[in-house]
């Protein structure tokens, strides 16, 4: 073809060309303006250099606490964070799988005990975490589950006087701010949460609803009634998930806290800093050990050390300090400063069987749509991109009809018909159950529901594999060490595969279909047998660890007392997730955030600052 012959290329008067750099130009500044630009600077050190509070971990429950304290205008704060600013992927929702096993992940795995998740490959469980400002928070799934008011209950029964249900609800609503205007209309919604907290609340700019809305059909056919916001009635039934992101934007407790506090005087943030120990003048903290860039720093705290490291770097930091099990810390040749017999005990989480169900719909979509969506989210933040992968569908149900307080959730997952992630989440298994989803998904779209029992018994433990920090830690799950989790975890799988039986399934072809593991060889299908191997050999983790140094009474039977002071050792705090005394009903962010909250006017309170 002759440049001539190709009208494209014919001279123009300049309009056309024009115009079509200037769509390029737009699309080049609207992906600037996704990005969150407002992330503190790293700050300068000194060597010995005296602050008020140091904070470890600018996760969840740091980045709060950083701008909690830091309104004490005369107090002096140091937040230390192993990872940097969070990449753009962290902003769009629907990238954030693409974070999973990068940098910004610490990428932890449990050990294999060769009796469970042996369908996966490497036979244990990858749990990630986030390692960035943020932490956790800019890499999950944006679901905002406030867990149970019998949750906070039990809590409190327990002895952790500071934790009363009512409590816990005036420290949400200080931390929320509602944003999604058609729930606004509804005053039970409207009250439920607050409206003027740093934590914006939304619902994801989905733009499929229909298929969410057949669904919702389908869940209330079997039992589990669709609510407006599940939130409102102490998650019973089905619906929408609430989530902590807005005009379809991630909102992490780092850009809605810390942002926000990074021009602050009083306030120091130092990135790619990693905390290898607490210091301590006999039992008292006075300051921490850091590794910046290789170089090593001392660094006191005048009042308090605040550890917020997470579930499994929480108990590290602390037993390679000598804050932990005596046997435990001599068999890594620390020296104990405290026996503290629960530090790292008393593991759980929200374990979760991928059940899988096969139909002919929702239709894959295709390369042109998936642009124009692309598109669309740069111009008005709508899309797929919108949104996590997880879509938006939840289920809280019991095994008794009459129940108020709910045993089991499911969270629906969409795989479109001959979606290439199909094959990205059947590569994780064994080569047999590998072929079998493959088998099963061709030409079918795929509902990956991950069922969880939301109250288990069974406990694990954090260990040390020796004392060099930089060694990661040991993560024994021992998920379904008590055979009550198991029993459970069949219950729940059956009661909801009843779906598979719905009228819009059925409209669908909706097959379950056997997946191959020899273990589970000579079992009917869906029997209870059956279901009781792939639950043990499929299990894997919903990523909600907890009480690894749990709130209580005593130094016998926890680590932090209700105040979430480190139980014979002066000036030491630990708040994160965990020091929950046990996990709540349902997905643990907010809980996070409202625990923060809270220990800060704790710590205020403590100090007559409160005002
Ligand atoms: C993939 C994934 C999806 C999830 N989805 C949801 C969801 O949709 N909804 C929900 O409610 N919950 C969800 N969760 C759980 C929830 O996000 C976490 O439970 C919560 O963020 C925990 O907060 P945290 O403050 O305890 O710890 P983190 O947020 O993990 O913060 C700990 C911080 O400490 C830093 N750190 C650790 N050790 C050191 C050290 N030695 N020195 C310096 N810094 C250190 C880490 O880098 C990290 O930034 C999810 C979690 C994951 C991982």
């Amino acid at each position: 073809m002759h440049y001539n012959e190709c009208s494209c290329m014919t001279p123009t008067t300049g309009a056309a060309p024009s115009t079509f750099f200037s769509a390029v130009q737009f699309v080049m500044a609207a992906q600037c303006l996704i990005r969150t630009k407002d992330w503190p600077e790293d700050a300068e050190l000194q060597d010995s250099e005296e602050f008020d509070f140091i904070i470890v971990g600018a996760g969840t429950a740091g980045s709060i606490l950083a701008n909690r304290l830091t309104e004490i205008e005369d107090w002096k704060v140091l937040l230390v964070e192993a990872g940097g600013d969070p990449p753009i992927e962290s902003d769009i929702p629907g990238l954030t799988d693409s974070l999973y096993g990068s940098k910004f992940d610490w990428k932890y795995t449990t050990v294999n005990n060769g009796l469970t998740s042996q369908a996966n490959k490497g036979g244990n469980i990858k749990w990630p975490r986030g390692k960035m400002l943020g932490g956790s928070s800019s890499i999950n799934v944006m679901a905002h589950v406030k867990g149970h008011p019998k949750d906070f209950q039990s809590w409190y029964d327990e002895g952790n006087e500071e934790w009363h249900p009512d409590i816990v609800n005036q420290y949400y609503h200080k931390a929320e701010s509602l944003q999604d205007h058609s729930l606004k209309k509804n005053s039970a919604i409207q009250n439920e949460y607050g409206q003027h907290g740093p934590l914006l609340i939304n619902t994801y700019n989905v733009t499929n609803t229909t298929f969410l809305e057949e669904m919702l059909t389908a869940f209330d056919e079997i039992g589990m009634k669709p609510v407006e916001d599940l939130n409102t009635v102490h998650n019973m039934g089905s619906g929408r998930f609430r989530v902590t992101a807005t005009d379809g934007k991630r909102i992490s407790s780092a850009t809605a806290y810390l942002n926000p506090a990074r021009n602050r005087k009083n306030l120091k943030v130092a990135k790619n800093s990693y905390v290898t120990k607490i210091l301590l003048d006999g039992k008292t903290a006075t300051g921490i050990e850091m590794d910046r860039n290789g170089h090593k720093y001392k660094l006191k705290a005048k009042l308090e050390v605040i550890v917020s490291a997470g579930t499994i770097n929480t108990p590290q930091l602390l037993m390679l300090s000598g804050i932990g099990p005596k046997k435990h810390l001599e068999e890594n040749n620390i020296p104990t400063v405290l026996d503290s017999p629960m530090v790292g005990q008393n593991l759980h989480d929200h374990t979760n069987i991928p059940t899988l169900v096969f139909a002919d719909e929702p239709e894959k979509m295709d390369e042109t749509t998936k642009d124009m969506e692309s598109l669309r989210y740069l111009y008005d933040r709508k899309g797929y991109l919108a949104y996590h992968s997880y879509q938006d569908l939840t289920a809280f149900y019991s095994a008794d009809p009459e129940a108020t307080y709910p045993d089991f959730q499911a969270l629906v997952l969409f795989h479109y018909k001959n979606d290439g992630s199909v094959e990205e989440f059947a590569s994780g298994y064994v080569k047999s159950v590998e072929d079998s989803v493959l088998k099963l998904g061709k030409n079918r779209a795929m509902f990956q529901v991950r069922i969880s029992v939301l109250h288990p018994y069974s406990r694990g433990n954090i260990s040390l594999n020796s004392n060099d920090p930089y060694d990661y830690p040991l993560i024994y799950y021992n998920n379904f060490s008590d055979d009550r989790d198991l029993d459970a975890t069949v219950t729940a799988i059956k009661m909801f595969l009843k779906i598979v039986d719905t009228k819009f399934l059925k409209s669908i072809g909706a097959i379950t279909g056997r997946l191959e593991l020899p273990a589970c060889d000579g079992y009917e299908l869906n029997s209870d047998a059956y279901l009781r191997c792939i639950a043990v050999n499929m299990a894997s983790t919903i990523y909600h660890p907890v009480s690894t140094a749990k709130m209580g009474r005593d130094i016998s039977n926890s680590v932090v007392s209700s105040r979430l002071k480190v139980h014979g050792i002066d000036h030491l705090r630990v708040i994160d997730a965990s020091v929950m005394p046990s996990i709540t009903s349902g997905n643990i962010n907010a809980p996070t955030v409202m625990i923060a909250e809270r220990a800060a006017d704790l710590i205020k309170e403590d100090y007559n600052k409160l005002a």
